[in-house]
C-alpha cells in the first residue's frame, strides 16, 4: 500500500494548478444518464472516484470517450470525457459498487426518471458519520415514487406514465438529495418546488449543466429551488467548476508552512468563508487575474474559531485542514463540527505530530504548539489525510501518512503540485 514521505520545513513558493472539483464532477457525470445524447464535460479531475464512477456508468450502459488533449499542455491534469447513453441497460447499482463511494448511490434519480425504476444498493457506511438516505427517499416520495428497502437495496418505482412534479421541503440541508431531486424532477411530469434547498456551488454546477441539456431550473444557489419538467433532455458540453476544498486546503497549507503560492483557475468567491477565516490566522490572499495569491508567514499564525455549516458557511471538508492550521497558532482556537457526527479522526493522528488538541463534544480546542515534529500516521479518510500532509509540511523532520488511497479520492497529483513549489513530498509503493 502506497505511503506519502514528507520531510518538512520547506515554504511554499511558485503556482498551484486547481483542478475541477471531484464534487462536482461525481454528480454531473451521472446526469450523463437522463439523456441519449452526448454530454461532454471539460475539466473533469483524474482521481480514483472518478475512475470508479466511470466503472459504474459502464454498468448503466454508459459509454465513455476520453479525447486524451491536455487541456494544460505542461501539467495534463483535467480531461475532456465525452458520455454517451443511448439506452439504460442494467438498472440496478449493485453493492459492491455502491458500497465503495457514496456518491454513486445518486444514480437513483436518473435510473427513476428515465427508466421509471431503479435497484440501486444502499451507500456503505462511511467513517465520518452514518449519512442515512431517509431524505433522498421523502424527496422522490414527493415525486410520487414508492421507495421500499429490500435485502439492503432501495426498489424505487415511479408511476405510470413517470415521475410527477411536487413540492418538498428538506427538514436539513443535503447536499447529495439535492442533486438527486434537480435530475429526477427534470424529467417529472409538473412543476417541482424544492425548498430549504442546498446552496453549494456544486449544487449550482448541475443545474447550469442540466439547464443547457433542456432542463428548466431556477432558483439554484438559493434555498428554494424551481424544476418545470420537460419530456426529454439533450447533450450539452460543460466545464466542470475549479475544486474549492482544493483551493482552500492549500490556501491552508501556505498559511501553515510560510510562502508565497498562486493558486491558478480558482475563483474566491467559491469559498470566501473559509478564505476569511485563513485571512483572520494571517495570511494575505488577493485576488489575481489568474486565480489567487496566498502568502503564508508560518510562524506568525494567528488562532481563529470556526464552526462548520453548510454553504455559504465554513465548509466541513475544509474543517480537518483548518485544525491542522491552528495547531501551530499563537493561541487558542475552536473547531465545532456541526454536519457529520464522527468527523474528527484526524486529531488522535495530529496529536502523534505533536498537537494538542481536546475534544468535547462537537468541538475541539486547539492549543497552538510553537513547533510540531515528524511521525509515522494513518489517513482515515479524504480530508483528515490532506490535514495530515498539510501538518507534516509545517513539521520538522519527516512525516510518513499511511493510508494514502483516501487521499488519491479526492486530490489530484497532490505530491507533484507540492513539489513544485519547493515541499519535500514523494510516494512510496511497498
Ligand atoms: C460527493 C460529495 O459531494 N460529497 C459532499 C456532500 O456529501 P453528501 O451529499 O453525502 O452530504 P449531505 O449534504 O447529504 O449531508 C449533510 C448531512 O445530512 C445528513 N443526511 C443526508 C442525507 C439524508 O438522507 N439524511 C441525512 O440525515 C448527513 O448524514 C449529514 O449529516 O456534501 C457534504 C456536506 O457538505 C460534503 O462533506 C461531501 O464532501
Ligand atoms: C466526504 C467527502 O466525500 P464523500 O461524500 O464522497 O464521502 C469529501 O469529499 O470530503
Amino acid at each position: 500500500m502506497d505511503r506519502i514521505r514528507i520531510v518538512g520545513g520547506n515554504e511554499l513558493n511558485g503556482v498551484i494548478p486547481i483542478s475541477g472539483a471531484k464534487n462536482a464532477a461525481l454528480p454531473l457525470m451521472i446526469a450523463s444518464l437522463l439523456t441519449s445524447d452526448t454530454l461532454t464535460l471539460e475539466n473533469v479531475p483524474h482521481l480514483a472516484d472518478v475512475e470508479l464512477l466511470l466503472r459504474i456508468l459502464g454498468n448503466h450502459g454508459v459509454d465513455v470517450s476520453v479525447n486524451g488533449r491536455r487541456e494544460r499542455q505542461d501539467e495534463g491534469y483535467s480531461r475532456t470525457i465525452h458520455f454517451t447513453c443511448r439506452t439504460i441497460v442494467d438498472t440496478t447499482a449493485p453493492y459492491e459498487l455502491v458500497s465503495k463511494m457514496r456518491a454513486s448511490f445518486w444514480v437513483i434519480g436518473p435510473l427513476l426518471a428515465r427508466e421509471g425504476r431503479a435497484r440501486v444498493s444502499l451507500p456503505g457506511g462511511c467513517a465520518i458519520g452514518t449519512r442515512p438516505v431517509d431524505l433522498f427517499i421523502e424527496g422522490l416520495t414527493a415525486l410520487g415514487a414508492t421507495m421500499e428497502i429490500d435485502g439492503g437495496y432501495i426498489n424505487a418505482t415511479a408511476p405510470k406514465g413517470g415521475l410527477i412534479g411536487g413540492t418538498y421541503t428538506f427538514p436539513k440541508v443535503s447536499v447529495g438529495a439535492t442533486h438527486v431531486m434537480l435530475m429526477a424532477a427534470s424529467l417529472a411530469r409538473g412543476t417541482t418546488v424544492i425548498n430549504n434547498a442546498a446552496r453549494e456551488p456544486e449544487v449550482v454546477d448541475l443545474a447550469n449543466c442540466l439547464n443547457a441539456m433542456g432542463a428548466k431550473i431556477s432558483g439554484a444557489g438559493t434555498s428554494t429551488i424551481t424544476i418545470e419538467g420537460v419530456h426529454s433532455l439533450s447533450g450539452a458540453r460543460h466545464r466542470v467548476l475549479p475544486d474549492r476544498i482544493e483551493t482552500g486546503t492549500y490556501a491552508m497549507a501556505v498559511a501553515m508552512t510560510g510562502g508565497d503560492v498562486t493558486l491558478e483557475g480558482t475563483d474566491f468567491a467559491l469559498l470566501d468563508t473559509a478564505l476569511e477565516a485563513v485571512r483572520r490566522a494571517g495570511a494575505e490572499i488577493t485576488v489575481t487575474p489568474s486565480g489567487l495569491r496566498v502568502v503564508g508567514h508560518g510562524n506568525d499564525i494567528r488562532p481563529v474559531d470556526v464552526v462548520t455549516e453548510p454553504y455559504p458557511g465554513f465548509p466541513t471538508d475544509l474543517q480537518a485542514q483548518f485544525m491542522g492550521l491552528m495547531t501551530r497558532a499563537n493561541g487558542v482556537s475552536h473547531v465545532t463540527e456541526t454536519i457529520f457526527e464522527n468527523r474528527f479522526m484526524h486529531v488522535q493522528e495530529l496529536a502523534r505530530l505533536g498537537a494538542r488538541i481536546t475534544l468535547s463534544g462537537q468541538t475541539a480546542r486547539i492549543e497552538g504548539v510553537s513547533r510540531l515534529r515528524g511521525a509515522p500516521v494513518m489517513a482515515t479518510d479524504l480530508r483528515a489525510s490532506v490535514s495530515l500532509v498539510i501538518a507534516g509540511l509545517a513539521a520538522e523532520g519527516e512525516t510518513t501518512v499511511s493510508r494514502v488511497y483516501h487521499l488519491d479520492r479526492g486530490f489530484e497529483r497532490l505530491e507533484e503540485k507540492l513539489t513544485r513549489c519547493g515541499a519535500v513530498v514523494e510516494r512510496i509503493t511497498d
